[in-house]
């Protein structure tokens, strides 16, 4: 997957893509990493990127032109189409379901706004979609880009290994369950041991555990995440024995 960043700070960018299993996927072709400064392409002897807004009030606003010279230039650099995704408070909260749609693109380019944001004009004319990562005011949207980087490279075909397969993640499949419990050496511990099923080497067994314990989880965390309507017989016959169980 190709993404390109549109950026005042590209070496942000290539920072936060260096480590762990982004970096490793980067090495291994499946992710191609562009950063593109609006700044190189402003005109003038200030090379002026953002300037104060019309009606007044406190910061600066990032212009029409560079940014539009810029996007230009990303999108010319390679044929593929790509939706423009601006990360903004004011956009749609991410959620893993549109990673997983976002994950299955050839190409996206990521805006990132600075100051106040980005002249209006600019984003009626030339974004896709506007996304979120929470709500919460940061100083650039150049922590959002990092994680959508992160959140869908990881997805791509080859960049886990079964060890880190991203199949049991909280939020996949169609319930967007939480994730269960892990336990690791050693077996006993002064903090409690670990639960007697993970160790029975029954693999029914463990798997109907972990299921029950991210139903349980999820009732108890994220009610929202829950939709008990649409449970299996087999999961609500789980989360109700987790209910009793948990004294509830
Ligand atoms: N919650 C987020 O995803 C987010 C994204 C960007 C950001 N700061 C840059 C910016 C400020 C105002 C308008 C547009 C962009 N803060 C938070």
């Amino acid at each position: 997957m190709r993404i390109d960043v549109i950026t005042l700070f590209p070496e942000f960018m290539a920072q936060s893509a260096a480590l762990g299993v982004v970096g490793r996927a980067a090495e291994r072709g499946l992710l191609d990493l562009h950063g593109w400064n609006p700044r190189d392409y402003a005109e003038g002897n200030y090379r002026r990127v953002d300037d104060r807004p019309f009606g007044g009030g406190p910061g600066m606003v990032m212009l029409i032109e560079p940014l539009r010279a810029c996007l230009a230039a990303a999108k010319a650099a390679d044929p593929a189409p790509a939706p423009v995704i601006y990360l903004s408070p004011q956009g749609k909260p991410l959620t893993q379901a549109k990673v997983r749609e976002l994950a299955a693109l050839p190409r996206m380019i990521l805006l990132c706004g600075r100051y106040e944001g980005v002249d209006e004009r600019f984003l009626a004319a030339e974004v896709t979609e506007e996304i979120s990562i929470g709500d919460y005011v940061l100083s650039g949207g150049e922590l959002g880009a990092a994680v959508i980087v992160d959140a869908v490279t990881r997805l791509q075909e080859g960049a886990l290994n079964d060890a880190e397969s991203a199949a049991q993640d909280s939020f996949e499949g169609p319930q967007g369950l939480l994730d269960c419990p892990h336990f690791s050496q050693p077996a006993h511990h002064e903090w409690g041991d670990v639960p007697d099923v993970l160790r029975s080497g029954n693999h029914a067994a463990i798997a109907n555990w972990r299921r029950q314990q991210s139903l349980l989880r999820t009732w108890l965390r994220r009610p929202d995440l829950l939709d008990e309507s649409a449970l299996s017989k087999a999961d609500r016959k789980l989360l109700d024995q987790a209910k009793a169980e948990h004294g509830s």
